[in-house]
């Protein structure tokens, strides 16, 4: 058993490596930290008091504890609590050892309180109502100890039950089988579960069902027991969290198991309760009597709290005492008379321990231990229930997130290699069976995973293989609804991720803005918020995400990776959140994470992400390229017009100064790369400038060809080359438009219609100036390292410079108007009254235009409208050129609703407030202000040779 031995020893070092990094940790919280800080972290609870106090199983007092309700205080601060967590209870002296109370298991934790059993026996707590208490989540060491022990009894294993499977796993004998014929319960099995199915009945001590995303691997699992149940196997059934034996509980119990779970029965889902080893218990003969004497219990604390002396409460501690004796006795007796019973009894991992239930049960009662997401659990902890049977299957995918591991070095030392890859790594494919049919995903979602995790293996069934989230009930047909992939790029816009330095803790706020948009798309399309999952590898960004979307969506699932493991939605949207000019992509590179994260979607996955970033690394790039290929692209250009303020229409300097400034401060504020970077860099800035300056070339040539309307740009053009054209458009005040979808997907520019000859000429004059601006600001670039600015303060300095420089080209316009009267201006004001005669229909406007102020709109903005005003559409007011974007005063919202009306009317967002909202009350009258404009225009064109005689 040298094998056994050395696995023992060492899984016993690198456990206790975890486990002091793990008190290291909460250590350095506590020192560290204020409390209030750690209820920031969600580790700590403040100030609770008593609800109320009752015994539970096995005489245990459980107490439930609850916010200061007097106060107002109605539910907990957000909290990380968890069933099975071990806390220690503290009076509000502090968290430190002095002021410990004690220490107990989280059994329920809802909003509105938490329950906390504490294992009272050797000495009786009570607890005073009156006063306050502090609850500290603490380095669980009952799983540690459960491990340690079962490693402990693996070494010592003389005779059992599990002889000779632990000669299988370590590789001392090899793996036996006997075929037989079968008849399966489930007649919808494919051909790779039937397969799986046959092969976990024929071997002797182990199968591996390796069953990837979405391919029925509970299905398989639930067909294998009840064939073990058929043959009259005892089986144990584990898996190492609470959800995934939940989850076999439910669906056994639908074919008619006798099943069993096993812990804390206050945090079983409802469904589950029934199942449970209390619920059992109290409809069991002894129910009464067990109910009984608890009741006593419960009576005799009451009563001890209210005596004084000191006599007194020895007497009631004393009867305490003997009744949970009793209580405990005829539990027991109780338990083994239904574990016994139980087909399958159900349980996590470090629930299968001997400490438990299970110790009423002799050791040979098992005979298949099945363990379940087994790739997720720490190899110690599967020996708790191993050591229990004479066979194993074990169930899982370790192409998914192994189990979270503090320590560095005991996780690179060997602690997160599951056993299922251990024993794959030993025996290879010849212990295996997988699972190639998925019933989850569309193929085009499908086919990446497979082709970069599953050695291409994987089919899609039918039923979903071209499934889109247009074809759910209530769903309308747009661009997002239609296509499985969607990437939306910020490759070049200037989000950059927050400059933190815990690498756990990223974030960017860009993407949240965007995936807001994206949400909101989906939710105006039909899709309902409780099939969307937004996923983001870092915590921080979690936090961000719930921030903006939560209290508008409460429906909206917003979770880590990690925390969505197991999981499917329809739609899944990921903000990959890194961005930077180092292509530092940290906490992504573990594969694993992508995998599961993208294989959570059903119909839809749009991954938000910097795509010069992530492609450093070569599998985020498999994603990207696949997702370039297959899927439909998107710049974040195309969002974030609605997003900041600014908005560029008419603003051409601050495009290119925005993204521009928005790229250089990110690059410079990153310090000083490595040379060879840099002259990367240099090389794709300067790529990207030849192909920009092509481009421009391309449009300018266009604009001189007066015949042509629209300019087309070929569908080969990049999601890149694309960010181009909208910005050189931007640039020259065009208009432009992406059309079609995926591969087809292609961007043209036109001439906006209403521009007219006095625009050109300011464009003109801006043109000039704005190349002025820009050689400076690229001078200034190359000689300055500048802070990383944020683009909103960006966005409203560069505001108020413009509005300075508006106000002084409005006045010297003016001047030059009224001394030379050879201005091509468009109509002012003046001309107002004389077009009135003209046309009686707009009587009625023309005087409105009249009586109206002159200036702009915007509260205590004194520049003048009547040369350069900008209609709003949505208030009906004219605004000056600083002004006239909807959000800079105040009608944003009416703007995003608009403009995401058209998005998923259309499927394309806009530069600019668009087409006019035809919902909108005044439309009437904006419509009527525009043929007013229109008509403004021709006449003043008419008229310009009257105008000198004035
Ligand atoms: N043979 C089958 N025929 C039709 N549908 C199936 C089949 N097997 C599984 N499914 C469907 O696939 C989905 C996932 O199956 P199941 O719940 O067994 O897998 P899981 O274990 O939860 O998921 P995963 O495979 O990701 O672990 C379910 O909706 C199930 O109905
Ligand atoms: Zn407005
Ligand atoms: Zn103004």
């Amino acid at each position: 058993m040298m094998a056994v031995e050395k696995f023992v020893s060492k899984t016993l070092e690198l456990l206790q490596e975890e486990r002091e990094a793990e008190i290291e940790e909460t250590r350095l919280w506590q020192e560290n930290i204020s409390l209030k800080d750690l209820q920031n972290k969600g580790v700590c609870l403040l100030k609770l008091h008593i609800g109320s106090q009752s015994t539970g199983l096995y005489g245990r007092t459980v107490v439930i504890l609850e916010p200061r309700k007097h106060l107002g205080f109605l539910s907990l601060p957000s909290n990380s609590f968890g069933p099975g967590d071990i806390v220690g209870l503290y009076d509000t002296a502090g968290c430190t050892a002095d002021s410990q109370i004690g220490t107990g298991i989280v059994t329920r934790v809802s909003q509105a309180s938490i329950s906390v059993a504490f294992d009272d026996s050797k000495e009786g707590l009570s607890f005073d109502t009156e006063a306050f208490y502090n609850l500290l989540k603490l380095a669980n060491d009952v799983t540690y100890k459960r491990m340690k022990r079962a490693l402990n009894d693996l070494n010592g294993y003389s005779s059992g039950p599990a002889g000779n499977l632990i000669n299988v796993l370590f590789g001392n004998t090899k793996p036996s089988c006997l075929s037989q014929p079968i008849e399966f319960f489930n007649k919808n099995l494919d051909d790779s579960q039937r397969e799986a199915v046959s092969f976990a009945l024929s071997q002797r001590e182990l199968a591996v069902i390796h069953g990837p995303p979405g391919t029925g691997k509970t299905t398989t699992v639930v067909e294998i027991i009840l064939q073990a149940i058929k043959q009259g196997q005892k089986v144990l059934c584990c898996a190492p969290s609470n959800v995934a034996v939940d989850n076999l509980v439910e669906r056994l119990a639908q074919c008619k198991a006798k099943v069993l779970r096993l812990g804390h029965p206050a945090r079983l889902l409802e469904s589950i309760q029934k199942h449970s080893l209390d619920a059992i218990i109290a409809h069991s003969a002894n129910a009464d009597i067990i109910a009984d004497i608890r009741k006593d219990i419960d009576k005799a604390f009451v009563g001890m709290k209210k005596m004084g002396e000191k006599g007194e409460r020895t007497n009631f501690k004393r009867e305490i005492g003997e009744l949970r004796k009793e209580l405990k006795t005829r539990e027991a007796a109780a338990i083994t008379q239904i574990l016994k019973r139980a087909d399958v009894v159900l349980s996590t991992n470090t629930g299968a321990c001997d400490n438990g239930p299970l110790k009423c049960l002799p050791a040979e009662h098992f005979d298949w231990v099945v363990i379940d997401e087994c790739a997720q659990a720490l190899e110690s902890s599967c020996w708790i229930a191993l050591l229990r049977a004479r066979k194993c299957i074990l169930a899982g995918d370790y192409k998914q997130l192994p189990p979270t591991i503090k320590s560095q070095t005991a996780a690179s030392r060997g602690l997160s290699l599951s056993l299922m890859e251990r024993l794959i790594q030993m025996y290879g494919d010849s212990v295996v069976r997988m699972l190639t049919v998925q019933y989850r995903m569309n193929s085009a979602i499908m086919d990446w995973a497979s082709k970069e995790m599953y050695q291409g293996r994987l089919t899609a069934h039918s039923s979903v293989e071209s499934h889109v989230l247009k074809d759910l009930p209530g769903v309308a047909c747009v661009e997002e609804t239609s296509t499985p992939l969607l990437l939306i790029d910020t490759a070049g816009c200037g989000l950059n991720e927050m400059e933190v330095s815990d690498e756990q803790s990223k974030g960017n706020e860009g993407e949240v803005d965007i995936v807001e948009l994206h949400i909101k798309a989906l939710i105006e399309a039909g899709l309902k918020a409780k099939d969307i999952a937004v996923i983001a590898p870092y915590n921080l960004q979690v936090d961000l995400l719930r921030q903006k979307l939560s209290a508008r969506h409460p429906e909206l699932e917003i979770k880590s990776v990690d925390g969505f493991q197991g999981r499917e939605k329809e739609a899944v949207v990921l903000s990959l959140v890194r961005s930077n000019r180092k292509g530092e992509v940290g906490f992504l590179a573990e594969d694993r994470r992508i995998n599961v994260a993208v294989t959570r979607a059903r119909r839809h996955i749009a991954v938000v992400c910097d795509t010069q970033t992530v492609k450093n690394h070569t599998f985020l790039k498999s994603l990207v390229d696949h997702m370039t290929k297959f899927g439909e692209v998107r710049t974040a250009f195309e969002y974030i017009h609605d997003i900041a303020p600014q908005n560029y229409t008419r603003d051409h300097k601050e495009t290119k100064a925005s993204s521009s400034a928005g790229s250089s401060s990110k690059q410079k504020a990153k310090g000083q790369p490595p040379s060879k970077v840099k002259q990367e860099q240099q090389k794709q800035k300067k790529a990207q400038k030849v192909r920009r300056n092509e481009i421009r070339e391309q449009v300018e040539r266009f604009l001189e060809d007066l015949r042509r309307s629209e300019l087309q740009f070929p569908s080969s053009f990049t999601s890149h080359d694309r960010l181009l054209v909208h910005q050189v458009a931007e640039e020259l005040g065009l208009v432009h438009e992406s059309r079609g979808e995926g591969k087809d997907r292609c961007i043209s520019v036109s001439r906006p219609q209403e521009i007219t000859e006095a625009e050109q000429l300011t464009q003109e004059e801006e043109k000039t100036e704005a190349h002025e601006e820009e050689k400076l600001q690229n001078s200034q670039k190359e000689l300055q390292s500048q802070p990383p600015l944020d683009l909103k303060s960006l966005h409203l300095e560069r505001m108020k410079r413009e509005q300075q420089k508006r106000e002084e080209n409005a006045r010297q316009r003016n001047l030059h108007i009224s001394a030379s009267g050879k201005s091509k201006m468009k109509s002012g004001a003046c001309d107002i009254a004389t077009a009135a005669a003209l046309d009686d229909d707009f009587d009625v406007l023309i005087n409105a235009v009249k009586k109206a102020d002159s200036v702009c709109s915007f509260v205590k903005c004194k520049a003048s409208v009547l040369t350069l005003g900008q209609l709003c559409l949505f208030c009906n007011r004219q605004y000056c050129l600083s002004h006239h974007i909807p959000e800079v005063h105040g009608c944003g919202d009416k703007a995003k609703s608009h403009a995401r009306m058209r998005i998923s009317r259309e499927g394309v967002l806009y530069a600019g407030s668009g087409k006019k909202d035809m919902s909108m009350d005044p439309s009437k009258k904006a419509h009527l202000q525009r043929k007013l404009d229109s008509k403004l225009k021709d006449m003043a064109s008419q008229r310009k040779p009257k105008k000198e005689d004035r």
